[in-house]
């Protein structure tokens, strides 16, 4: 059975209420806390920084911090959200003017890195830098807003994705950002995901965890 991972978007949570949000999904099953960075600039949206990353470890979260900058730059702020504790640290190669480079800061802080990739975005960059990147995210909405609905064509980009991952021999996870629901999840995970992002299907149901036990119920059904 594959290592599957839920990652809820706290994007979603109730931000007055963060500490007790993230504590009671991890509490209710989730893998991974995903934290949306969103700066105004590269997408139109603003949210949080590495305060609140840290803020987040100072309350006592242990759990794998997945850091998804949709910031342009890139470098500057990578430090910040190391020091903050990120555990992942992905960014779109459109904001960083030196890809490579964006990656070994990540990696040399001690974080894994991770490139993500916008609908419309080509996967080309990923063959030149696999050596160096742990996670290939790709957004099955367009970046800056979470409640958007999945575009049914980044399944055949997942299988492509999946192909050049088993390819590398790599130990790469395979992350989907965007509308990623009850209803949808297997066929999600049949294309080659292993990495589940949901935000508003978790946070805008009443009960975190019956969402959880249901995703997992799809996984567990999972055709390989
Ligand atoms: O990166 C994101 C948006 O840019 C969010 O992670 C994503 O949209 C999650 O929200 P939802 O599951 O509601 O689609
Ligand atoms: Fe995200």
């Amino acid at each position: 059975m594959q290592d599957y991972a839920i990652a809820p978007s706290i994007l979603s949570a109730d931000f007055a209420r963060l500490g007790a949000e993230v504590d009671k999904v991890l509490a209710d099953g989730a893998d991974i806390v995903h934290f949306d960075v969103m700066d105004n600039h590269y997408v139109p949206n603003l949210t949080i920084g590495p305060m609140v990353c840290s803020a987040l470890r100072k309350y006592g979260v242990t759990a794998p911090i997945d850091v998804h900058l949709m910031v342009s730059p890139v470098d500057r702020i990578i430090g910040d959200f190391l020091e903050a504790g990120a555990s992942y640290i992905t960014f779109h190669p459109e904001a960083s003017q030196h890809i490579d480079r964006s990656l070994q800061l990540i990696k040399q802080g001690g974080a894994k890195a991770g490139l993500v990739f916008n609908p419309a975005t080509p996967l080309d960059v990923l063959k030149y830098v696999m050596d160096k990147v742990d996670m290939v995210l790709l957004m099955s909405v367009n970046p800056g807003f979470g409640g958007q609905k999945f575009i049914p064509g980044t399944l055949d980009k997942l299988r492509e994705a999946r192909a050049l991952i088993d390819a590398s021999g790599r130990d790469i996870r395979l992350e989907i950002d965007g509308g990623v629901n009850v209803e949808n999840i297997r066929e999600i995970a049949e294309a080659g995901a292993d990495t589940f992002v949901a935000g508003s299907a978790i946070f805008n149901a009443p009960d975190y965890k019956a969402v959880i036990d249901r995703m997992r119920s799809e996984l567990a059904q999972v055709a390989r």
